[in-house]
């Protein structure tokens, strides 16, 4: 095994050993990205890891990061993949689990070579939620989490880094054959019908 491999099955210690399942979950702000996962955790045993809102509670947890991690939410930036890569590592060895949901990561090529690089883990696939701007808007508009990035001219911003920044990464997935492209603009539950067909009944939790 070469140095750079040795280094980082070391760094990821019994995580890699479990050659976990991943799926990016990607979308634009107030595709319902979320609100989906939430309901695959539920069907499909799956761990649900949303970056933002990890990185929201690196933010209220006092860490010394904190404080640009905010401002660069606030301005609708995304924050450096060494800050939320070493987040979703942490997540992923706690919870015990070998199949994780990666929601609203990876946002841009910074985040998707470094986490390759850093887990050397790829994706089993990509979920990718389209959803018109306007619909996006109007669900942030009256989302009601008390986000301070839910405000018109910082959800602007977003919308602008995510033609931007991350539907280059859907789109180099896409290549590789990996992006499963829902229609977001439907009710939750018919999203949720079409989301069962991918994960397939093969995969549904038997309880
Ligand atoms: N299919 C849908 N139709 C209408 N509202 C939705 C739908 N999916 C999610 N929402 C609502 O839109 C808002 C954004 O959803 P969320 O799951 O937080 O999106 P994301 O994580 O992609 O930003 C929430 O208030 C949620 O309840
Ligand atoms: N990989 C990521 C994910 C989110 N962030 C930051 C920047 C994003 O605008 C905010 C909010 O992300 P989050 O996924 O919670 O937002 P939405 O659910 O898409 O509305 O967090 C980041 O810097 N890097
Ligand atoms: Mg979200």
């Amino acid at each position: 095994m070469g140095t750079v491999e040795a280094a980082n099955k070391d760094a990821n210690g019994s995580l890699l050993e479990k050659n976990p399942t991943v799926v990016f979950v990607l979308g634009g702000p107030g595709s319902g990205k979320g609100t989906q996962c939430a309901n695959i955790v539920e069907n499909f045993g799956y761990t649900h890891l949303s970056a933002g809102d990890l990185l929201r509670a690196e933010i209220k947890s006092g860490s010394e990061n904190g404080t640009m991690i905010q401002n660069m939410i606030k301005e609708g930036k995304i924050v450096p993949s060494e800050v939320t890569i070493k987040l979703l590592q942490k997540a992923m060895q706690e919870s015990g689990n070998d199949k994780f949901l990666i929601d609203g990561f990876p946002r841009n090529e910074e985040n998707r070579a470094a986490f390759e690089k850093v887990t050397g883990i790829e994706p089993a696939f990509v979920l990718f939620f389209e959803c018109p701007e306007e619909e996006m808007e109007r669900r942030l508009l009256s989302r009601n989490q008390g986000r301070e990035d839910d405000n018109i001219e910082t959800i602007r911003k977003r919308f602008k880094v995510f033609l931007e920044s991350s539907l280059p990464v859907i789109n180099y997935y896409d290549a590789k054959g990996k992006v499963r492209k829902i229609d977001a603009a439907r009710p939750i539950e018919e999203v949720f019908e079409t989301v069962k067909g991918i994960f397939g009944p093969k995969n549904e939790k038997a309880d």
